[in-house]
């Protein structure tokens, strides 16, 4: 492979609006410190871009966009990744990270927690190249294990990769539905829920969470990104994320944040308790203030808001909770939801953290062995991360983690639908499977019917 002389160019003025100019300026002038990194740890250079940038439709196959636009992150390749046998299996890793560049914009990992019924471990991974916008600032970093590959060589690539990333190319048409291809009826549904609330009767456990999977055959390939990129618009409340999984990807608008760590400062969010969104603002109101005054929903969200609580109370100084529950809105349905947040005591890291927290009983149910027992005596399965969890870090220790909930496994024409609910005493089926209808909708919506 050729090898550029890119040190000639060092001298010669960067266009302000070209990303790959200033990447390639940066590089030359950041070689001799990126061949200083002793091999085996992680080094990223870092460039800031003008945030006036002609439209970029960045392309990569993981993205991830915060609620609200907080942060927008579009990343390809992948510079290292490990499996985490404990959460602490980064840290070193982490810690040894050199981040090179004008500007204070710490490096990323992505990662991915499966769920509970999965043995699979979680796994973790730097991307080559991350475009970045989130505090004002529009930033591109490069990363690279050394000793992987010689650094002029992944200083091509690295061109080569944010080349393919700021070019594009989002397939911005979605598949029509071939065939739906349920994993179960309303009688196994019911069945499934009338033997739990019987279990919960006899003082088995409190809560469990079942869930329907529904298998969608397309019409043609599914573009993972362009679905991520659609769920953003439709619901900016959302963690809406596409990141690779397996032979596909996963794709995600999660209402429910598992964890933000920002410094010392830990947040998360009990989410559970659900009613159906209507046309009219009266009826829409109404229906909220029927959530929050049933006993039945307000029961199912305090065991989760109780365990996430008593969860952050083993880590952190403080722990703040409001005393009763919010309505969050969303497009097919509306939830009770309590944000709880805390002061981390010294030496927990977030992935500590979300260990911690991940299953809560938003997805699993409650006591959580109990709750276990009874998933696996009831044979319910899940796949394509469907309740596990999903997020970043980054070289501060900062990080995100969203459940992977109203999500889809998309590879190539197939997408895999999953959606549950909290089965608790007076659980009703048929509700419980309207409110599964409405949130399968939020992925099953984004396809036209034939
Ligand atoms: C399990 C799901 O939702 C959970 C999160 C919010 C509300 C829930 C509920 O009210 O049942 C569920 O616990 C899902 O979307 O598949």
């Amino acid at each position: 492979m050729p090898v550029p002389n890119l040190l000639d160019r060092t001298s010669q003025p960067v266009p302000r609006a070209d990303p790959l100019a200033r990447l390639e300026h940066a590089i030359t002038a950041a070689m001799d410190a990126i061949a200083a990194v002793p091999a085996g740890h992680l080094v990223s250079l870092t460039v800031e871009l003008p945030n006036d940038l002609p439209s970029i439709h960045p392309a990569g196959d993981c993205r991830w966009l915060s609620p609200d636009g907080d942060c927008a992150l579009y990343a390809a390749g992948e510079a290292f990744r490990i499996a985490l046998a404990e959460p602490a299996a980064f840290e070193a890793h982490r810690a040894a990270w050199t981040a090179l560049g004008d500007i204070d914009a710490p490096p990323l990992a992505f990662w991915t927690m499966p769920p509970a019924l999965d043995p699979a471990l979680p796994e973790l991974w730097v991307p080559r190249v991350l475009l970045r916008r989130a505090d004002g600032h529009t930033t591109l970093t490069v990363s690279l294990l050394r000793g992987a590959v010689p650094v002029p060589v992944a200083a091509l690539r690295w061109l080569e990769d944010a080349r393919s990333l700021l070019g594009g190319g989002t397939e911005r048409t979605l598949p029509a539905i071939a065939a739906r291809i349920p994993g179960s009826d309303l009688a196994d549904w019911s069945d499934r829920v009338r033997r739990t609330t019987a279990a919960i009767a006899e003082g088995r456990l409190a809560k469990a969470v079942l869930a329907r999977k529904l298998t969608v055959r397309l019409a043609g390939r599914a573009d993972a990104r362009a679905l991520a990129d659609r769920l953003a618009t439709l619901h900016p409340s959302c963690a809406t994320f596409c990141l690779p999984h397996g032979p596909g990807h996963v794709v995600a608008a999660s209402p429910e944040r598992l964890a933000v760590k920002r410094g010392s400062r830990v947040s998360s969010a009990a989410l559970a308790g659900t009613t159906r969104r209507h046309a009219s603002r009266a009826a829409d109101a109404m229906a909220a203030a029927e959530l929050l005054a049933s006993p039945k929903e307000r029961e199912e969200h305090a065991i989760v808001a109780d365990t996430i609580s008593e969860a952050l109370a083993e880590v952190c100084a403080t722990v703040e909770r409001p005393d009763a529950p919010a309505i969050m809105r969303l497009r097919q349905v509306q939830h009770l939801w309590t944000e709880i947040s805390g002061t981390l005591k010294p030496g927990t890291g977030f992935l500590d953290v979300v260990a911690r927290l991940h299953p809560t009983p938003a997805v699993l149910g409650a006591p959580r062995k109990a709750a276990l027992d009874w998933l696996g005596e009831m044979n319910e399965g899940r796949d394509g991360l469907y309740t596990g969890v999903a997020g970043w870090i980054d070289r501060n220790g900062d990080g995100e983690a969203a459940m992977v909930l109203r999500s889809a496994y998309v590879e190539d024409r197939t997408a895999v639908l999953w959606a549950g609910a909290g089965i608790v005493a007076g659980s009703d089926p048929g509700r419980e499977w309207t409110e599964t209808d409405l949130k399968l909708s939020t992925l099953l919506n984004l396809f036209s019917d034939p």
